[in-house]
């Protein structure tokens, strides 16, 4: 039978070891294991199933989700689960919930941004879950804006506490997930105002809900801020909002690792950067940089396996359509996305070691990489966050018409994925970040302070800015010393244009703004160049089992040369390469797509994901998917009965010329 046969065969074609592959992507065998064992627990379990979600009403889904969050604690807590495993529960569970923002932030804030004494009081509350917390930041009126931020925080003497208040409509807390119903704590963001004087945005632990009967405490008002994009997907989320009326705090509620209010009401500053104010969303912004790997990859494995299950014209000598997947337009779409989660997933793998090369030195009280972390993490997420956005949409697409049905399983990993690219900071804004980051560098360039981490080619300032690009055939694209040297010019040169257009300007501030666009363009080259550059730096590593290394090299040249294609008009107008040779890149490129035909379905099924984690009737493991997708259509409670709910108050009347007999 189609799909059955298609499958098993295409498995059969597999030029590489594929267990060892899903190794390469697990990161290790020990990840590899706990995470094929979690999430077979997850799968096998029916209290955490997902294929009514898109049925639900909004009440019925929130309930259904808070059921699930529970059943995941009392498994979390009856199998003894370490960290780590529970963890990928969570994250097998599939469901965005008020634990990601309890586990995912409002526990690092008090790691990040408290004392000793801060953490020995709230963390084994929080481990316990015998608070809730979230992570109140965003306003009415702003979110981009940090410094903007209107909440206060007055600290009044005679008490020795914080006064927190919301002063006008637009500074009422708006976003925070976990916040609209469930949260018994957060930590919120305000202006810290002492003696009269605005000392900035500092972070407060305040409690929100009684631990006895869940109603809000005095002065605080809170619910939810209403539906949001898309049937189930984010709605399983109580985003929320608050206002404060003069809630008061103790004084040793607000978080003061970075600066500290005395009891005489005087501010000291610790030896630590303020910056450290910010450091959840480092923390965060990594983390999502890792997952973009994972909602990339699983799209691209449903619309791999359906793409091979799914035929189209072209009748075979043997009698049967082509597969679609065999069509090149098919190809030139999908293997860049295959090729962008492998490179997503490797460059998020490098980033979680920066992150914590970073905290290691923080801890040793050594500062100096914050700048080069944030402008990475801030880049990364904004790059792999659109990139897999638009990829997500991509597959809906190549997955033609039953793409578009809810049992595909793209519709709401799409809607439930969007908004990656605002929270945690709108993607343009961070990348104005790097653009600033990246103008620093050149500035500083010749004045004795040398580029470092993943600046350091700027150092090579007169080479890259002079270089010409040796490619004389197709085949020279496929050494990584000329890709690199590609990538590193136009990002080079990109950015030494607009420093220079910006030293035009009297006013180097109204000059960013004027150039921002283009300054955007230069922070995408960088990244892009910073994950070409990790893909490379990872097939330098050892790499076990036969052919694995081949196909991740293959890999590794299609994102680089996709990009490159992509973003030819840069490459071209930097005069990095020529006509001619980006002609030669788009003949390798195709060449390249042929490499990987025949591994494709293998290099998906190295992704490991269960058929529940997929939750996608054409990305079945068994590529059976013609009777289920046939199956799946008469669950649809509109199939209840035969004749519809509303046939007689609005079909019949129509029919038997009811309504037109009553106008004439
Ligand atoms: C929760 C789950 C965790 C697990 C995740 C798993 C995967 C995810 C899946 C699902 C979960 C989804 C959960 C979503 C939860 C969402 C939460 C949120 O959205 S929280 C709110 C986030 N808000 C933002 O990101 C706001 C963005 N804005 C800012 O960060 C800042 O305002 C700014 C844009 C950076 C501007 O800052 P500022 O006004 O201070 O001005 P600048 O002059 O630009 O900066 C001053 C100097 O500070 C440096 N800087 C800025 N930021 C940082 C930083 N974070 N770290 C270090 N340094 C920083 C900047 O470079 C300037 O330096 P100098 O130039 O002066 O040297
Ligand atoms: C699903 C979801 C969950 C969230 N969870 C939380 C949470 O748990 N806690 C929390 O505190 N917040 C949360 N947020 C809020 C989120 O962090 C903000 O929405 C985000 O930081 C963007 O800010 P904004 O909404 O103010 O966008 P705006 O800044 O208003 O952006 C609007 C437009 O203006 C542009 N823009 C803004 N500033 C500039 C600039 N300087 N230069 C050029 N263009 C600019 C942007 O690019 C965008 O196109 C969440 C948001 C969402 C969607």
């Amino acid at each position: 039978m189609a799909g059955f046969d298609d499958l098993a065969s295409e498995r059969s074609k597999a030029q590489f070891d594929v267990e060892e592959m899903k190794v390469i992507w697990a990161g290790s065998r020990h990840t590899l294991e706990v995470s094929d064992r979690i999430s077979r627990l997850v799968a096998n379990d029916p209290v955490f199933r997902k294929d009514t979600r898109t049925m639900l009403s909004r009440k019925d889904l929130f309930k259904n989700t808070l059921r699930k969050a529970a059943h995941a604690w009392k498994r979390i807590i009856e199998l003894r689960l370490s960290e780590e495993e529970a963890a990928e529960l969570r994250f097998y569970v599939d469901e965005p919930a008020f634990m990601d923002l309890h586990w995912g932030m409002f526990i690092p804030t008090i790691k990040g941004q408290g004392t000793e004494e801060q953490q020995q009081k709230w963390l084994p509350l929080a481990y316990k879950m015998k608070i809730i917390g979230c992570y109140a930041q965003t306003e009415l009126g702003h979110g981009s804006n940090v410094q903007g931020l209107e909440t206060t925080a007055t600290f009044d003497p005679q008490t020795d506490e914080f006064i927190i208040h919301s002063p006008t409509l637009t500074s009422s807390k708006w976003w925070p997930g976990g916040l609209g119903k469930v949260s018994t704590h957060a930590v919120v963001y305000g202006r810290l105002i002492i003696d009269s004087k605005d000392y900035g945005v500092n972070g407060f632990i305040v409690q929100l809900r009684s631990l006895d009967d869940h109603l809000p405490l005095p002065g605080i008002t809170i619910g939810d801020i209403g539906m949001k994009f898309g049937s189930g997907a984010y709605n399983t989320m109580d985003n929320g909002v608050l206002r404060f009326d003069h809630v008061r705090i103790p004084r040793d509620q607000m978080l003061m690792r970075v600066s500290q209010v005395t009891r005489e009401g005087k501010l000291v500053q610790s030896n630590v950067p303020w910056q450290l104010v910010y450091g959840t969303m480092v923390y965060v912004r990594q983390k999502i940089v890792s997952d973009a790997s994972c909602a990339l990859s699983r799209a691209v494995c449903i619309a791999t396996r359906y793409s091979a299950v799914r035929r189209q014209f072209g009748l075979q000598s043997n009698g049967i359509e082509t597969q679609v997947i065999d069509y090149k337009t098919q190809q030139s779409r999908l293997f860049p996305l295959l090729a962008s989660a492998y490179a997503f997933r490797f460059v998020g793998e490098w980033l979680k070691w920066l992150y914590m090369d970073v905290n290691q030195r923080l801890q040793a009280s050594d500062f100096s990489t914050l700048p080069e972390a944030h402008a990475c993490t801030a880049g990364l997420k904004s790059l792999t966050t659109s990139a897999t956005a638009d990829g997500i949409e991509e597959c809906r697409k190549l997955c033609g018409g039953h793409g578009y049905l809810c049992s595909s399983g793209l519709p709401e990993l799409f809607a439930v994925y969007i908004p990656a690219c605002t929270y945690e900071g709108d993607n343009i804004v961070l990348l104005l970040q790097v653009a600033r980051f990246l103008i620093k560098t050149v500035s500083q360039l010749g004045s004795g302070k040398e580029p470092v981490g993943t600046t350091v080619y700027m150092g090579r300032v007169e080479q890259l800015m002079q270089c010409h690009c040796a490619v004389q055939k197709a085949e020279d694209w496929l050494k990584p010393s000329v890709i690199l040297e590609a990538f590193e010019a136009r990002s080079m040169r990109m950015s030494v244009a607009s420093a220079q257009n910006l030293a035009k300007f009297d006013n180097q501030e109204e000059g960013f703004l004027e150039l921002s666009a283009d300054l955007v363009q230069a922070a995408v080259a960088h990244c892009q160049l910073i994950v070409v550059s990790k893909f490379i730096e990872k097939l330098q590593q050892d790499i076990p089992g036969k052919g694995v290394k081949g196909q991740l090299e293959a890999l590794c040249n299609i994102y680089a040369l996709f990009i490159l294609h992509k973003h030819l008009g840069d490459f071209l107008s930097t005069g990095c390469i020529t006509p001619k040779q980006a002609s030669l890149a788009n003949a390798q490129l195709r060449s390249l797509y042929s490499q990987v035909r025949p591994n494709a379905i293998a290099l998906v099924d190295a992704f490991n994901y269960t058929d529940h984690y997929l939750s996608s009737v054409l990305g079945r493991y068994d590529g059976n998917v013609y009777p289920k997708l046939y199956e799946e259509a008469w669950k649809d409670p509109l199939n209840d009965s035969v004749v519809p709910d509303g046939y007689q108050e609005y079909i019949q009347p129509i029919l038997k010329q009811q309504l037109r007999n009553a106008r004439l």
